[in-house]
This record gives structure tokens, sequence and C-alpha cells, in this order.
């Protein structure tokens, strides 16, 4: 399996606090990864500076094959819009904007397909998201699920090689949730690496491998293997014991 992502002794300090304490872990390609831990354990900042968004300190980041750390801003911002794709828990989406102008324009912006690919493109990925019949619509038109759907058509439209989720179910009710865990496992199965932080066990029992954060140090790690729908129960099982052990 080839490593997508590699992280080397990465530490982060802010003021007098260390948020990220010498952390070493690597990705493989086409897995679906997911970071647990209590509040404030650095779980976003760890998801920050892997993804580029923020530097570590020390210590060294790899994306496919690529030193991120040694980067200048521009350079990082280019492989963030055309290989790396972003949700969050509030994914804010431009106000003047229909969904449909909102996901073509960082496809417009990254150069990578002609307009009229990304106009196609983003119709394919309404079809699969479920929000075909909202797309022409104003965003203020559309419920809280619907526009983390949009949100997930934005961060798919580039193809990017990774899909990063800062607790990307937290502003839903369990049934949205339950979609879009559905639709980002199905991004999985096409070929995406996934790497999200979650509280939610329901939402982590989704994923291949699980690491748990206590302090900005890696306390442990669960291997889920591949998720199936019919083994949902044993999973979710297995990770809420897994997680009392941790004393989540
Ligand atoms: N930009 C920043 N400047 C100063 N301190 C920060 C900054 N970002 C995060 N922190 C601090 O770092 C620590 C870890 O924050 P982080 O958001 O990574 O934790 P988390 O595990 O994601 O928490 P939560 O589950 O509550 O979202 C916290 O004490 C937070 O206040």
């Amino acid at each position: 399996m080839n490593k997508i992502i590699e992280i080397e002794n990465i530490s982060k300090t802010f003021e007098t606090t260390k948020v990220l304490n010498d952390i070493s872990f690597h990705i493989e390609q086409g897995s679906f990864f997911a970071i647990m831990g209590p509040s404030g354990s650095g779980k976003s900042t760890l998801l920050y500076n892997i993804s580029g968004m923020d530097r570590p300190d020390t210590g060294r980041v790899t994306f496919n094959r690529k030193e991120l750390t040694n980067l200048d801003d521009e350079k990082l911002s280019q492989i963030r819009l055309t290989q790396m794709g972003f949700i969050f828990q509030h994914s804010y989406l431009l106000k003047n904007l229909s969904i449909r102008d909102n996901i073509i324009l960082p496809g417009i912006k990254s150069r990578k397909q002609s307009r009229k690919q990304v106009n196609d493109y983003a119709d394919i990925l309404f079809g699969k998201t479920g929000i075909k019949s909202v797309a022409d619509h104003d965003i203020k038109e559309v419920s809280g699920g619907q526009l983390q759907r949009a949100a997930i058509c934005r961060a798919l439209i580039n193809k990017p090689d990774i899909l990063f989720g800062d607790e990307p179910t937290g502003a839903l009710n369990s049934s949205a949730s339950r979609d879009v865990m559905d639709i980002i496992g199905n991004v999985n199965r096409e070929g995406t690496t996934i790497i999200i932080v979650t509280h939610d066990a329901k939402v982590a029992a989704r994923a291949d491998k699980v690491i748990f954060l206590i302090d900005g140090s890696i306390h442990n790690e669960l291997t889920l293997g591949k998720y199936e729908e019919v083994m949902k129960s044993n999973r979710e099982k297995k990770l809420l014991g897994w997680l009392e052990k941790q004393g989540f």
C-alpha cells in the first residue's frame, strides 16, 4: 500500500501550550482514517497541520511524496485547491451565489478542467449527493443537510486525492448525518482517501482506522478494516468498548 500522507515527529505550541507533541504516523492511499479524543486534545490542530492549513513548529509532513512543510504558502494553497478537499462542521458557502455557482467556482479557479467539464462534473456530484433538485437554488433556500452535501460537492469538484473533514456531521441531525456519512463512504469506495475528526462513535465506526489523541499525543489506535453495512452494529460496539477503555 502507498502512503499518501506521512507525518514525522510533528509538534506545535500555541503560546506556552504544547498542543501537538511529537506525533508520527502515516495514512495509506484509499484508506478512511478517523481522529478522536477529548475536547482540546489537539484533533483539529492535527488535521490543520497535516493538510497544510497550518504548519508544525517542528517535524515533517509529506503528501503524495512531496514535503508540505518545505513549501511556500502559494504552492501549499495550490496543492490544497487541486489535490485536497475540505469539509467542516459549518461549511460556509458564499451567500450571493447559487449552490451550483458555489460548487463550480473552485473548479474554474483550479483550471484542472474546462468550464464545461466543471459544470458536467458538478451535475454528476449533485446526482451522487442527491441535491440535483436544489442545485440552482439560493443557499438560503436549502436545509442544513443539503448545505453539507453541497459542501461535499464543492470539496470534490477538483477530484481531490484526499478529503479532510473536521466534524463534518457535527451540525446535523442523526438522519442527515447518516446520509452524509453514506456519501463520504461512497467517495472512499471510489478511491478517495478520507481523514475526519469526530466526536461521534457512529461516524468514526465507518473508518478503517481510528486514532485516539490525549494531550497532543497518540494514546492508542484501533484498526476496524473496511466498512460493510452488515457489520455496522458490531463495529460500533467494538469502537464504543475501545473508547471506554481510553476513558472517553
Ligand atoms: N490558533 C490558536 N491559538 C491559540 N491556541 C489554540 C489555537 N488553536 C487551538 N488552540 C488551542 O489548542 C488546544 C487544542 O485545540 P484543538 O481545537 O486542536 O482541539 P480539539 O481536540 O479539536 O478540540 P474540540 O474537540 O473541542 O474541537 C486548545 O487548548 C485550543 O484552545
